[in-house]
């Protein structure tokens, strides 16, 4: 890019502003942020963050270490709220409704929103009792139902030719990107909206990185995807959407192409090319 076209961008802000609210319109919002702050004890972590994230579609969110992505993900399911001295001021709207309510049932917002974190963690147990362990928790014993989402969920998790004929192995002897699925796996046997990522593939090797990737690609067809990235190349092969952060704050939201090719904001070309991060 030119410096004559980054410096039109670095000035025009307001017309930025319209195009970066104009693409937010135009689609269908699952969850909505609004206003958040984000307090560990004393110290902000988020800033006055604002975005709406569309249905059915993957949202990257990239920046440098400790600019807050997983600190916003993890507003998404609420899994802040287990970290001691934390105070979140703001809303996130899941379909319309403030998952911060006091009178939402955290349990149930977490079937709903299902997260998948760096390191896969499957559970010292069989590959089938991975899979089945949302079901049975939630009083669904069925052999019939359960072989019926084991298979379902595995296949959609592109893991089932692989393992079908060992169901009973411990997932423990996974390779990583067999359990980084395997718990994609166990993630939509319960059926969730939304699936946050954090960082699913960083710890994964180059294939089974293409594989998460190729994968991430399907599930937006019955799923809405938030993925935490360091890799900007990720971001612009997955993401449909991507927000870049800096320091607590969302500096730019739109759409990939548009923010790689196009930034906004000359601190998020100042990023996607190389000059910090
Ligand atoms: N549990 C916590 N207690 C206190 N501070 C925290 C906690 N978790 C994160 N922070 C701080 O909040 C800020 C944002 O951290 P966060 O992990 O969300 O950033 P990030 O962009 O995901 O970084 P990275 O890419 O390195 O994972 C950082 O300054 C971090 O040190």
């Amino acid at each position: 890019m030119t410096t004559e076209v980054r410096k039109t961008h670095a000035i025009d802000i307001n017309a930025l502003n319209r195009s970066d609210k104009k693409s937010q319109e135009n689609f269908d919002t699952c969850i909505s942020v609004q206003n958040l702050n984000l307090f560990y004890g004393n110290k902000q972590a988020l800033h006055n963050v604002s975005m709406n994230m569309p249905r059915k579609k993957v949202t990257a969110y990239i920046g440098p270490s400790g600019c807050g992505k997983s600190t916003l993900l993890r507003c998404i399911n609420r899994m802040n709220d287990l970290v001691d001295g934390v105070r979140i001021e703001g809303k996130i709207l899941l379909d319309g409704d403030d998952i911060y309510d006091k009178n939402v049932n955290v349990a149930a917002l977490r079937r709903r929103v299902g997260m998948v974190f760096q390191k896969p963690n499957p559970f010292p147990k069989s590959i089938y009792e991975n899979v089945a362990y949302g079901l049975r928790i939630q009083g669904i014993n069925d052999r019939r139902i359960l072989d019926e989402i084991v298979e379902k969920s595995l296949r959609g998790a592109a893991l089932w030719d692989e393992v079908k004929n060992r169901l009973n192995d411990n997932a423990l002897g996974m390779s990583g990107g067999q359990q980084q699925r395997l718990v994609i796996a166990r993630a939509i046997a319960i059926e969730p909206e939304v699936i946050l990522l954090d960082e699913p593939a960083s710890a994964l090797d180059p294939i089974s990185t293409l594989k998460i990737e190729e994968l991430i690609d399907e599930l937006k067809e019955k799923y809405t995807i938030v993925i935490v990235t360091h890799n900007m190349q990720q971001a612009a092969r997955v993401s449909d959407y991507t927000a870049f952060m800096y320091m607590g704050e969302l500096i730019e939201f739109g759409d990939t192409s548009e923010l790689f090719t196009n930034p906004a904001k000359k601190q998020t070309e100042d990023y996607i090319t190389g000059r910090y991060g």
